[in-house]
């Protein structure tokens, strides 16, 4: 049985439930998880958090909100700055729950190579807590792996952890797409876990699990972060059905990661040889098209995907397991109908162009 997303470009948290995951639910047990007797979800939490090498773990409805609870966790009194990407989703896409919940100010870096955060990237916008009372003294560096599908190198990440940690600084991590980094590098979870205080880990992407993250910590942290999950109405009673689906999708689904990378590449390769330009390489399961130098009106994309009965939208294309090979030979189609389109109508853009928002924002 072919999910029905099996032919969605738009992102990968189109993911849905296998059937597998569905049935186990009848098993899942049906504790109070916010009075921490679900045994399914403190199964998940445990699993997850040994697999990435932590005390404990914290399973969260989202991974914004496992994101916003941890850096809420780690930022004690204000005035106080975090460092990110300037692509971060703890800083582009969670509502501004940074400043609301955490009173902090950001200081995003444009990656200098255009890639990846590198410690120089951080040293040069780093604030010292010297007691100038004009600053807001940087407490948390928060990096992302993978971020736009691009992998963040671990001699890079040791690096930033070493001298975070000796600048008494914390590391946390954004680790939505940390599945796909361990594929493509064959790092293993743990390994990428020793260099982080908290990291964030999302179950609803490429995994395919429905709803939620786990956030995974010191056990004092945990603690701290289940304050805030509550305050933010986050606890969850009968949990044990996502944690259930969540486990059958981590045992069923991981091993079929790859096959997204492999998808996304060869369709990368496809439209190179078409002459389309990308922002970014292709590294994981993600391929993000130049929305400039395609000269693309991005109003054409999702029209054109219809066309060819795929989901497109702005010049992110994303990749999943269940994506199917007759989706990914349409947007080849696709592809190749919106680059001939534009070499007869080039579009200027003067305006940003979102990568949810294909098109100029009404
Ligand atoms: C890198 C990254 N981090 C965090 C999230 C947040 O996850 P959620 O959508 O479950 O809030 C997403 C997307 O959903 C993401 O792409
Ligand atoms: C938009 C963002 O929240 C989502 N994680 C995505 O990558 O599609």
């Amino acid at each position: 049985m072919l999910p029905e997303n099996h032919n969605e470009f738009r992102s990968d948290t189109f993911t849905t439930p296998t059937e597998s995951m569905i049935k186990s639910i009848s098993l899942a047990s049906i504790g109070d998880s916010v009075y921490n007797e679900d045994k399914d979800t403190i199964a998940l939490e445990k699993r997850i958090a040994e697999m990435m090498g932590f005390e404990e773990g914290l399973f969260c409805c989202s991974g914004t909100l496992s994101n916003q609870i941890a850096l809420r966790s780690h930022l004690l009194q204000p005035p106080h700055s975090i460092i990110c990407d300037n692509r971060g989703h703890v800083f582009v896409h969670e509502a501004g729950g940074l400043a609301t919940l955490s009173q902090a100010m950001v200081t995003d870096i444009i990656a200098s190579n255009g890639l990846y955060l590198t410690l120089e990237d951080i040293i040069n916008r780093y604030i010292p807590d010297d007691g100038d009372i004009h600053a807001a003294p940087t407490r948390v560096v928060s990096l992302e792996n993978t971020i736009h599908g691009l992998i963040h190198p671990i001699e890079e990440i040791k690096r930033i952890s070493e001298w975070c940690h000796d600048n008494g600084l914390i590391l946390h991590l954004d680790g939505a797409r940390i599945w796909d980094a361990s594929i493509a590098t064959g790092i293993d979870f743990k390994e990428y876990g020793k260099y982080f205080d908290s990291i964030s880990v999302c179950l609803s992407k490429g995994l395919g699990a429905p709803i939620g993250s786990v956030l995974v910590g010191s056990k004092k942290f945990i603690l701290k972060a289940n304050h805030f999950k509550k305050q933010n109405g986050g606890g969850i009673r009968q949990c044990g059905m996502l944690a259930r689906m969540a486990m059958v999708a981590i045992d069923e689904n991981f091993s079929k990661m790859k096959s997204a990378h492999i998808m996304a590449k060869e369709v990368a390769d496809y439209a190179e040889n078409l002459g389309l330009i990308f922002e970014i390489p292709c590294q994981t399961n993600f391929i993000f098209l130049d929305p400039l130098k395609n000269k693309i009106d991005p109003k054409i994309i999702t029209p054109i995907g219809e066309k060819y009965n795929i989901k497109i939208s702005g010049f992110r294309l994303s990749f999943s397991f269940q994506t199917s090979k007759e989706a990914v030979e349409n947007l080849k189609l696709a592809l190749k109908e919106i680059k001939e389109y534009s070499e007869t109508n080039p579009y200027d853009s003067n305006k940003a162009v979102g990568l949810y928002h294909s098109g100029n924002k009404k």
